[in-house]
């Protein structure tokens, strides 16, 4: 079996914002394996995002991971940090959490590396793109220049800039030099560019969607990470495109051996492209396992849900519309103490009123699910009235009588629940 290269856990990711904290990322554990492509799935708002900005410490302000583990291996990195941090080192890994925010730093682009949701704001409008991504490999050239102790302890100016999005959205210093220009270029041309000497003095706002995508992979790819996350890589794009930069992830991912941790909201495009599966709702992992467990074998009902939105899982279109009614807020203090889709849940029971645990399908494997299902029969428990959570937080004063008015479409009665 194929090792671990991130185990994460416990991950917690708040926003402390005016109307309130914001749980985006709550107790959130996965592993990902060297080589495979590990995908995160749900819907709008769910978290995915912030997950993977948290894998790459770029949580901006108001933003911040509360709690869990980061553990990455990295066996060099690990010999440099036993000594000085030994409780954050254990074997090959290291806690990324437990280290000076300059080691962070220091692996951001080069061991690390992300594509953003949206390419054009990843890139600075007043820069070329050969230029961006020029800067980009010597960014990883510094790097590997120094060694990483040295590296640790320095907050030198390149890395102090906090992030790569930084020193690409910053004026930059226009000379980059001959050779990473060059490699530049050929990265361009790696991702599929034509005419990549001609492309890399044009400006961002000269590429196409598709092409602007491909220059954000080639600018990611810079560093030769080895574990790549990709947030929503084609989201953006018409399906012919989407199809193209997808198998261009797979052959580089196949040349390189790299890591990749794909976010997306398409079942399809995890059907088509992942090993393993997460998937999220309301800031958790609520399912996780091999695409087998989840696609045939799940046992959350919002997984079903998920499923069931899409008509061909070999369509690469579609996005999803799972179960009537809303992600939660996320906001701490409207979050109940409860399974949180139970309220959208068509098999909720009175021991969904409670935290479910994350649980193991079998003893030995790694389906993990949260949710009481797992262990219990639908009906073993009581199950909850259609309208439980529509009167939940109504006012005790006007207790029954707005049973029928908040109806939702699904459990209308058919004397009148239309006609509100
Ligand atoms: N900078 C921020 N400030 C406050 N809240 C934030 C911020 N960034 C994200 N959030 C909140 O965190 C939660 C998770 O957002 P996230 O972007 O991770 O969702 P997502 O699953 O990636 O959704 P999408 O599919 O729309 O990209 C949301 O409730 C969002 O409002
Ligand atoms: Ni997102």
């Amino acid at each position: 079996m194929r090792e671990d290269v991130l185990r994460v856990e416990g991950l917690s990711t708040r926003f402390f914002t005016g109307e309130g904290q914001v749980n985006a990322v709550e107790n959130v554990s996965f592993d990902v394996r060297e080589g495979e492509v590990f995908g995160i799935v749900g819907e709008s708002g769910s978290g995915k995002s912030v997950t993977g900005l948290s894998l790459v410490d770029l949580v901006g302000s108001p933003g911040e991971i509360t709690d869990g583990e980061l553990w990455y291996r990295d066996a060099e990195l690990a010999d440099e940090v036993r000594e000085e941090f030994p409780d954050v080192v254990d074997g090959e890994y290291v806690d990324l959490r437990g280290v000076p925010e300059s080691v962070r730093t220091s692996l951001r682009g080069t061991s690390l590396s992300m594509i953003f949701q949206d390419p054009e704001s990843s890139f600075n409008p007043s820069l070329t793109v050969g230029e961006q991504i020029a800067e980009a490999v010597e960014v990883q050239q510094r790097a590997s220049s120094r060694p990483r102790s040295t590296r640790a302890r320095t907050d030198g100016e390149e890395y102090s800039l906090g992030s790569l999005v930084l020193s690409f959205a910053l004026p930059s210093r226009r000379y980059v030099s001959e050779e990473s220009r060059e490699r530049a270029i050929e990265l361009l041309e790696l991702v599929g560019i034509p005419d990549p000497v001609e492309r890399a003095d044009e400006y961002p706002h000269e590429y196409s969607g598709g092409m602007l995508q491909r220059a954000m992979i080639a600018q990611a790819l810079a560093g030769e990470p080895d574990v790549l996350v990709a947030d929503e890589p084609t989201t953006a794009l018409d399906v012919t495109i989407q199809a193209q930069v997808l198998d261009l992830l797979s052959e580089l991912q196949a040349e390189t051996g790299m890591t990749i941790l794909l976010i997306t909201h398409n079942l399809g495009v995890i059907a088509r492209m992942c090993d393993r599966v997460g998937v999220m709702y309301g800031g958790e992992i609520v399912e996780r396992g091999t695409l087998e467990d989840v696609f045939r074998d799940n046992v959350h009902p919002y997984t079903e849900g998920l499923l069931g939105s899409v008509p061909d899982l070999e369509s690469v279109g579609g996005s999803l519309d799972p179960v009537p009614g809303n992600v939660p807020s996320l906001l701490d203090h409207e979050m109940e103490d409860r399974c949180y889709f139970a309220d959208r849940c068509p098999k909720a029971m009175e021991a969904c009123l409670e935290r479910p645990p994350d649980t193991r399908v079998e003893a030995d494997g790694d389906h993990v699910v949260k949710c009481v299902l797992t262990d219990l029969e639908y009906g073993e428990s009581p199950p909850l009235p259609d309208d439980h959570f529509e009167t939940e937080g109504a006012d005790a004063s006007d207790g029954g009588s707005n049973e029928s008015a908040d109806a939702s479409d699904k459990s209308a009665s058919p004397d009148g629940g239309d006609s509100r």
